[in-house]
C-alpha cells in the first residue's frame, strides 16, 4: 500500500487534497491524521506542510505533496517527482524602501526568515556574511520591530510587503510551487507511477481542452498547424467529402485566440469541450 503525505494546514492543504479528488482519491471529511483508501491501495498521512519532506527523506513515507521551498530548505534525502501548479511563490529578500539595491548589501545585517537553510546556502555560495534570524511566521513585521534589518520570505502578491512599508531587491532566490516529492532512496513502485500519472493527468486536464472543427481540405494544412495537438490532432473525413473533421488538445488559456486564427483560415462549427480526467 502506497503512503502518500499530504498537508494538513497552510496555502497547500486544500489544493492538494482538491488535487487528490480529482485524480480519484478519497477525500478527507474531518480532521482524521490517517486516511486508508483500499480502493486505491494507498493509505494519507497529514502532516504539517515543513515536516512532510522529513517523513519522505526518512522513508517512513514514500512520496509527499509539499512546496519547492519547504523541500530545499529541509535538507534531507527526498527529491522533486513533479511540480503541481498550484501554491506558486518566488522566495525574495525585502527592506525598508530605497535601503538596498543588491544582494551584496546585505553584509553584516540580520536576515530574518523561517527558511534559515536556503537563506544560509544562498549567502554562503555568494560569500556574504550575515546574521540569519529565526521566525517562525510574520516575518514582515520583524523589521518594524527592530529584531532584522532585511528579511528573506515567500511572495505571492506582495502585499503583505508593502504593508509592512518592505520592498523586495535582488533577483528572486526561488521560484516556487507545489510539488509531489520522493524519497532518493526508495525505489519507484509501481503505486508511485499510478499516482504520478493520475496527477499528470488532473494538470493536463485543468490545463487543456478539446477542440472540434470542420474544415474544407484545401484550409485542412494551415488549420492543422494552428492546432497540433500533442502528437498529432485526429482528422476524420465528413459525408460529403469535401471537408474534413479535426480534433485536438489546445491549452485552457490560449482557446479563444486558437479559434479566432481557425475561423480566420476558414474551420466553422468549432467546438470547445473541457476535460474530465485523462491519461496522457
Ligand atoms: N500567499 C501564498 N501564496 C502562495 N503560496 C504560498 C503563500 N504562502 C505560503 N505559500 C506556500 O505554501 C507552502 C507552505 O506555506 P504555508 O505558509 O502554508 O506554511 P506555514 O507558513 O508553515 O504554515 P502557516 O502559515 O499555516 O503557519 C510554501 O511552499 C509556500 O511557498
Ligand atoms: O505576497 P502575499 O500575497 O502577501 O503573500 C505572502 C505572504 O503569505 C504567507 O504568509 P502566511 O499567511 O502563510 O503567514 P505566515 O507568515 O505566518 O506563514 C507568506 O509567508 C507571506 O507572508
Ligand atoms: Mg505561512
Amino acid at each position: 500500500m502506497l503512503r502518500i503525505a499530504v498537508p494538513n494546514k497552510g496555502s497547500l492543504a486544500d489544493p492538494a487534497s482538491d488535487m487528490l479528488a480529482e485524480a480519484g482519491y478519497r477525500r478527507r471529511r474531518g480532521r482524521e491524521l490517517v486516511l486508508a483508501d483500499p480502493d486505491n491501495d494507498v493509505e494519507f498521512f497529514f502532516l504539517r506542510p515543513r515536516d512532510i519532506a522529513v517523513y519522505v527523506g526518512s522513508g517512513t513515507v514514500d512520496v509527499g505533496i509539499t512546496g519547492r521551498d519547504l523541500l530545499l530548505d529541509s535538507d534531507v534525502e527526498a527529491v522533486e517527482h513533479r511540480a503541481l501548479g498550484f501554491a506558486r511563490s518566488t522566495f525574495r529578500f525585502a527592506a525598508p524602501s530605497g535601503q538596498m539595491r543588491e544582494v551584496a548589501d546585505i553584509a553584516g545585517k540580520r536576515v530574518a526568515t523561517s527558511y534559515d537553510v536556503l537563506v544560509g546556502t544562498y549567502l554562503r555560495e555568494r560569500g556574504i556574511e550575515a546574521t540569519v534570524v529565526h521566525l517562525d511566521g510574520a516575518v514582515e513585521s520583524s523589521v518594524r520591530l527592530g529584531v532584522a534589518d532585511v528579511v528573506a520570505d515567500v511572495v505571492e502578491t506582495g502585499s503583505t510587503l508593502r504593508a509592512a512599508g518592505l520592498e523586495t531587491f535582488g533577483e528572486p532566490i526561488l521560484e516556487s510551487e507545489a510539488v509531489l516529492i520522493r524519497s532518493t532512496t526508495a525505489e519507484a513502485t509501481n503505486g508511485v507511477s499510478v499516482l504520478d500519472r493520475r496527477l499528470q493527468g488532473v494538470l493536463v486536464a485543468r490545463d487543456y481542452v478539446l477542440v472540434d472543427y470542420d474544415v474544407p481540405a484545401d484550409k485542412l494544412e494551415a488549420a492543422v498547424a494552428i492546432t497540433p495537438g500533442f502528437e498529432s490532432p485526429t482528422v476524420s473525413p465528413l459525408h460529403n467529402g469535401e471537408s474534413f473533421a479535426v480534433r485536438s488538445l489546445v491549452r485552457r488559456d490560449a482557446t479563444n485566440r486558437v479559434m479566432d486564427e481557425l475561423y480566420d483560415v476558414g474551420a466553422r462549427a468549432i467546438l470547445v469541450t473541457s476535460l474530465l480526467a485523462c491519461r496522457i
